[in-house]
């Protein structure tokens, strides 16, 4: 029998942007965190999704291990006062509901921006991790493309993707109404990962003139800058950039904060500066705020704007989650069939060992061609044979009344001794 799914979600419904940047894992501490649910809980299917919205484990397992999972993951971020931070996690023990919990969050349900185009690559990335430390088994493969193929429904069949209602769209906007008077503003954009490379096309969509970008890799900016015809500044010259602009929006990933008091010791704030900070953990120092004339924005003030594209959105939840709800019944007819995928497989070995017994028997009063013919003959017989009971056996996972069937099954072809591997699986019956 298959393990159940379960799972934590630490999210923006669940917890401020203050707690969940302490939780944020990035990938070296997410996979020291799946090696760690191996070695300690014997967990062999897990997948860590973080994200600045959210931190989640999945996993699949007969017992209930959340809240130990919760507490490693806190005790992998340093913070042993775990009982403090326990109700911050939502608990799923439940398999149907932390499937569906998963379809939701990848297709954007749960994002802070409805939609967020963000999520699936998230998503998949996540994915990769349990594909590198070889913690995706059968369940999660299955699982992770019906979602994909999912997403990809959602995308073509109804208006959720539509327009542009991301976290990047979000702050160009939030930027439109903090500057909405001011001619020709300077827009910094500091970090062109996925996030400041989204917010920069966004820029130039709307036609925002004066865009100075940098990066880290300088390279990364050299490229973006081609794309978009705007002006590359040095990395090192940051507090000089900053003092010329007006709107400095930062999307860079790192621990600890990158604008502080004394990177600006020597800015002179003449009129606002608006500091946009996307990242999580925040790069903007809270104390930045304390400089007269400076304002911070960060992630939780990027809240959902309503416009068109959102109401558009809002308005096609229900055609997505029938999709989703269409999704996940097919998911389960599958989960269940895998139920029985083990005895189907005793019962073909079972059958497969009469049969091979059988032509030994015979086979010293065979030609070559008769023997051959013979193993053709008896291999239609045990398919044809096996057929009909396997249909039964998948009919009755769908009803929820698979046990009674594969106990009688057990005892009449006294299964017990067999191997559950086969080369064949229940679908090729
Ligand atoms: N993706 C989203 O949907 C989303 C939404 C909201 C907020 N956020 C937050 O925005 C931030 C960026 O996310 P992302 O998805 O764009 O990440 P990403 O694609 O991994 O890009 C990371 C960026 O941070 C820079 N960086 C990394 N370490 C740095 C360091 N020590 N000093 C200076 N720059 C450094 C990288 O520069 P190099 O090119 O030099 O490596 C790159 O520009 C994160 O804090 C994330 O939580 C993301």
């Amino acid at each position: 029998m298959f393990d159940v799914f379960k799972s934590i979600s630490l999210s923006h419904k669940t917890a401020p942007l203050a707690v969940r940047e302490l939780i944020a894992l990035n990938e070296d501490e997410a996979k020291r965190l799946m090696l760690r649910l191996r070695d300690i809980l014997g967990l062999t299917e897990l997948l860590v999704v973080s994200t600045c919205n959210r931190t989640e484990v999945y996993y699949t397992a007969s017992e209930d291990h959340n809240a130990t999972i919760a507490r490693l993951l806190l005790i992998e971020k340093g913070l042993t006062d775990t009982d403090a931070y326990l109700p911050y996690f939502q608990q799923i023990p439940d398999h149907t509901q932390a499937v569906r919990h998963l379809f939701e969050v990848c297709v954007g349900l749960h994002s802070q921006v409805i939609g967020d185009m963000q999520i699936p690559n998230q998503v998949k990335q996540s994915y990769q991790w349990s594909a590198d430390l070889d913690m995706a088994g059968p369940f999660l493969h299955r699982l992770m493309h019906t979602i994909f193929f999912t997403n990809k429904r959602v995308a073509q069949e109804t208006s959720f993707r539509d327009g542009a209602a991301s976290v990047s769209y979000a702050a160009v906007e939030l930027i439109d109404e903090l500057l909405g008077e001011r001619s020709n503003p300077n827009v910094l954009v500091v970090g062109l990962g996925e996030i400041g490379a989204d917010v920069c096309r966004n820029l130039t969509n709307r036609h925002v003139s004066n865009i100075t970008i940098c990066n880290r890799t300088r390279s990364k900016a050299e490229e973006l800058a081609q794309e978009l015809q705007v002006r590359v500044a040095d990395f090192d010259q940051l507090a000089t950039e900053i003092q010329q602009a007006d709107v400095i929006i930062s999307a860079v990933q790192r621990d600890e904060p990158l604008f502080t008091p004394a990177l600006l010791r020597d800015v002179t704030v003449l009129t606002y500066k608006y500091f946009i900070d996307l990242s999580v953990p925040r790069s903007v120092d809270a104390a930045v705020e304390q400089i007269p004339g400076v304002l911070v924005y960060n992630i939780d003030h990027i809240r959902a704007r309503t416009d068109e594209a959102l109401n558009r959105r809002l308005a096609s939840i229900p055609q997505v989650e029938a999709i989703i709800s269409q999704s996940t019944a097919e998911f389960g007819d599958w989960s269940k069939e895998m139920m029985v995928s083990p005895t189907i497989n005793k019962l073909k070995n079972a059958l497969e060992q009469i049969r091979k017994e059988e032509i030994a028997r015979h086979l010293k009063h065979l030609s070559p061609d008769e023997s051959e013919r013979m193993d053709k003959i008896t291999k239609g017989i045990m398919q044809k044979v096996l057929k009909l009971p396997v249909l039964q056996l998948k009919a009755a996972c769908k009803r929820g009344e698979a046990e009674t069937l594969i106990d009688v099954l057990n005892d009449l072809f006294n299964l017990d001794g067999q191997p559950t591997s086969a080369a064949d699986t229940a679908s090729h019956y």
